[in-house]
């Protein structure tokens, strides 16, 4: 990276943290970050760009995000499930975007080794948990989706549309759950699942606790699957099944130029 790029980085990061955003307001969601803070990330092994922030949102402020959603008065009816919201996203998304992005530029990498680069250096070497072009692209997200799923209800495998651009957000609120990946090109891909002689694919599971940020891209956003299938029998981690509740989620996506002026 050139010098007036990390300049312009060093600008961005403490814009990020302490300046012109709307959470140094009284009402923010989330407060600016704390001295010495530090958000953990985890790489999924064997998909390249899908990365998972355990902690990203303490317990306050996984009820304080609730609170807005439901505030928003889109989910009064118990058969609705699904709010989405295009262009100008409120308020509490907004805070949302910012917040990953701190996330990102305050995180280091967990392996199992222990810990390893800073993010920064990360950045420069165009991996880690948000490239340095999706991470500061203006807006960073445009379009939202808040998913409130019943006990036993899911999402079926899919990749996510091509008029959205790379660079997905899913947070996690309530119940925990296990979202599968495998791969899009299931056809030629022909790897079997671990120790099986049945030919099934392979499908690689990712806990998303409550509080949880799984950010998705390159590779994972555009060359594998993912779905969350909470029937009986299919929620299990570590040989525990997981009891399945309520489960809320935020998607946070941008959409294409080409799909706006469609
Ligand atoms: O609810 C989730 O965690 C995933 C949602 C999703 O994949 C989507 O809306 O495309
Ligand atoms: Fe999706």
């Amino acid at each position: 990276m050139e010098e007036d790029d990390d300049d312009q980085y060093k600008q961005q990061v403490l814009a990020c943290a302490f300046g012109e955003s709307s959470d140094s307001s009284d009402d923010a969601l989330y407060p600016a970050v704390e001295e010495g803070e530090i958000y953990s990330w985890e790489s999924v092994e064997g998909i390249d760009g899908l990365w998972l922030c355990r902690d990203f949102l303490p317990e306050k402020h996984q009820n304080l995000l609730l609170s807005a959603i439901h505030g928003e008065g889109l989910f009064t009816e118990s058969s609705y499930n699904q709010a989405m919201r295009f262009g100008d996203l409120p308020n509490w998304a907004i805070d949302l975007s910012r917040l990953i992005q701190k996330a990102v530029c305050y995180g280091e990498t967990i392996t199992l080794d222990g810990l390893e680069l800073d993010c920064k250096e990360q950045q420069m070497e165009e991996s880690g948990p948000l490239p340095f072009d999706l991470l500061w692209r203006e807006p960073l997200f445009d379009q939202l989706i808040t998913n409130v799923y019943k006990p036993g209800e899911g999402i079926s495998a899919h990749v996510d549309l091509l008029r959205f651009e790379d660079g997905i957000a899913i947070v996690s609120l309530e119940s925990e759950c296990v979202m599968h990946f495998s791969r899009a090109d299931q056809e030629t891909y022909s790897h079997k699942a671990e120790g099986g002689q049945d030919g099934s694919l392979v499908k690689i599971p990712v806990l998303l606790n409550p509080g949880s940020l799984l950010l998705i891209y390159g590779e994972a956003r555009y060359s594998w699957k993912h779905e969350i299938n909470r029937k009986e029998g299919f929620q299990t981690w570590k040989g525990r099944e997981i009891i399945q509740k309520k489960r809320t989620s935020v998607t946070l996506r941008k959409l294409c130029h080409s799909a706006e002026d469609s």
